[in-house]
């Protein structure tokens, strides 16, 4: 039917452009002073929280994915009219442009979300439409493979009892002048992920699918990869992307552009997915590092993440975050995974800020599973009323130089001391952003601004787990070759005696103090990422330190 090409993007190949890295580096070291510096300038803590940031930086997974299909048999599309049907043949010579205004006969306007309506506004999507229960189409995402590629791509940060699964939505047909400015693909489920869209082979050029801001992050140009250069052999040409990322379609200069669009759920498939899940290894060790340091929350707290990607929230108030189902996207699932294979608890919530008093200070995070829509001002009274005592929790931002107003004592318990590792993205203010543009207006779920937070244990409870004295870290990293992964157990210094020496150390305590010694950049700091490896099966979706 179709066959894949060899153009598919692959995982290795991805480095993402400069301009990304840097505006990612941006938002993580330019947001306010309460998130960005931690600890006294030049010391070597808010160094380590600095190589810990950069080695976000340094491992950005991709967002998006494509490919090509060769269409070396028969690919049709078929089409009700009125109680007679249509049939559109993709394979040899090119669609007519008279077979395709049939087609448009039976198409509607395409509509958007716009605020709380779906309208017709053809200044912003001009279009024509065609929903599933009108047309049928011999092309397979998951016999093809392009499911599984995606899949790979896109959810290869995941746990592997996660899956996708592809649900086809529309027919879109874009015409001379057509277009669709910049929006995001509506959350239907909570379980929403990321966007297909299959372009199927007709002769046009225009249409280029821009991601990011003015295709910041890529720029489709598929009415040019449609034929196969030397055979022209028909080509369907697909891209996948994360739904929450900004995207829009230029206008059509010339022909038709017809496409498929499926909207990709995260399933929890009975049997754990088999390929091989990617390991962070090197943010993993970074945030080990980070960790060990004996000042950083001596007493325990939180260390918070703002998530780079949003994610489908009920937009009710009062819904609980536990609702939230879906599998977290690229780096935010690193991060994730990171912490758990560093045996920190790990939940996602949503994040309340309040602006700062009149008379200074800085503004004030409040973590909770609840979402609420209301602007809480500066006013704590006001917020307690919204939450029950459980449901909130004040994060006390650890700052430095110190915050210029003195914490008071809060009226809402409990209160606990916090670290951004990265600010939250947007810095979430008084209330969850609806979506403004949506490809359709949806009151079921929205796109809510969340933080990860990871729980860190008093420091000298922090590597102990299970009441064992193993030095804390165990990492599983890929091996080049393929998927078979090696364990790689850290220790100090990565030979047996200095692992004996630790064990003189007696309590859990004492190991964790002992890496900060080595400061930025030191040998000592590098030697300890010199791991001792120990070669055992494939444990590959992370068992966590024993
Ligand atoms: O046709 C495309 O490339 C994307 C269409 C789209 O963004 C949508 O239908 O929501
Ligand atoms: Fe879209």
């Amino acid at each position: 039917m179709a066959s894949q090409d060899s153009e598919d993007s692959s995982q290795e190949d991805y480095d993402a452009p400069e301009h990304v890295r840097q505006s990612i580096l941006d938002s993580i070291t330019h947001g306010s002073s309460t998130c960005c510096q931690a600890f006294e300038d030049g010391s070597q803590e808010q160094a380590t929280l600095e190589d810990l940031r950069q080695s976000i930086v340094d491992t950005i997974t991709p967002n998006y994915c494509h490919g090509g299909l060769l269409v070396d048999s028969s690919v049709s599309l078929f089409y009700k009219k009125g109680s007679d049907a249509g049939c559109l043949n993709f394979e040899g010579e090119p669609v007519k442009d008279e077979d395709i205004l049939k087609l448009i006969e039976v198409c509607e306007p395409a509509t958007f979300g716009r605020g709380n309506e779906d309208v017709l506004d053809e200044s912003y999507r001009k279009a024509w439409k065609l929903d599933v229960s009108q047309f049928a189409s011999q092309f397979d995402v998951v016999t093809s493979g392009v499911l599984d590629t995606v899949q790979e791509q896109l959810l290869l940060y995941e746990s592997s009892t996660k899956t996708l699964e592809a649900y086809l939505y529309k027919l879109n047909i874009y015409g001379p002048g057509s277009f669709f400015k910049p929006h995001v693909d509506t959350p239907r489920e909570a379980e929403m992920f990321a966007t297909l869209v299959l372009v199927l082979p007709t002769v046009h050029t225009g249409g280029n699918l821009l991601l990011g801001e003015n295709g910041s992050i890529a720029d489709f140009n598929s009415a040019d990869q449609m034929y196969e250069a030397e055979t022209k052999t028909p080509k369907i040409v697909w891209a996948a992307f994360y739904s929450d990322i900004d995207h829009e379609v230029l206008p059509v200069e010339a022909g038709y552009r017809i496409t498929l669009t499926y909207n990709l759920y995260i399933a929890s498939p009975a049997e754990p997915r088999s390929c091989p899940l990617r390991t962070f290894p090197e943010f993993t060790n970074a945030l080990g590092d980070f960790i060990k340091m004996p000042s950083l929350l001596p007493d325990g707290g939180l260390l918070g993440f703002g998530l780079m990607y949003k994610y489908p929230i009920e937009p009710h108030t009062g819904t609980k975050l536990t609702t939230f189902a879906g599998a977290l996207k690229g780096n935010d699932a690193m991060i994730r995974k990171a912490c758990e294979k560093l045996g920190l608890e790990v939940t996602v919530k949503v994040l309340y800020t309040q602006s700062p008093r009149w008379d200074g200070g800085d503004e004030d995070h409040w973590i909770s599973d609840v979402v609420q829509h209301e602007n809480f001002g500066w006013e704590e009274d006001r917020l307690r009323k919204r939450f029950r005592e459980a449901e909130i929790e004040r994060m006390i931002t650890v700052t430095a130089p110190p915050q210029k107003y003195p914490e008071e004592e809060s009226q809402v318990s409990p209160t606990v001391q916090a670290l951004w590792v990265t600010p939250p993205a947007r810095m979430v203010k008084h209330q969850l952003e609806l979506q403004a543009y949506g490809n359709e207006h949806s009151i079921t779920y929205i796109y809510g601004d969340l933080v990860l937070i990871a729980k860190l244990p008093p420091l000298k409870d922090r590597f102990k787990e299970s009441g064992e004295e193993e030095p804390p870290l165990e990492i599983v990293t890929e091996e080049e070759d393929g998927g078979k992964s090696l364990k790689r157990k850290l220790t100090e210094s990565g030979v047996d005696s200095d692992e004996d020496q630790l064990e003189e150390g007696s309590g859990s305590g004492s190991k964790a103090q002992l890496p900060s010694e080595g400061g930025k950049g030191s040998d000592g700091a590098r030697e300890h990422k010199q791991a001792r490896i120990c070669e055992e099966e494939d444990g590959s979706e992370g068992e966590k330190h024993k």
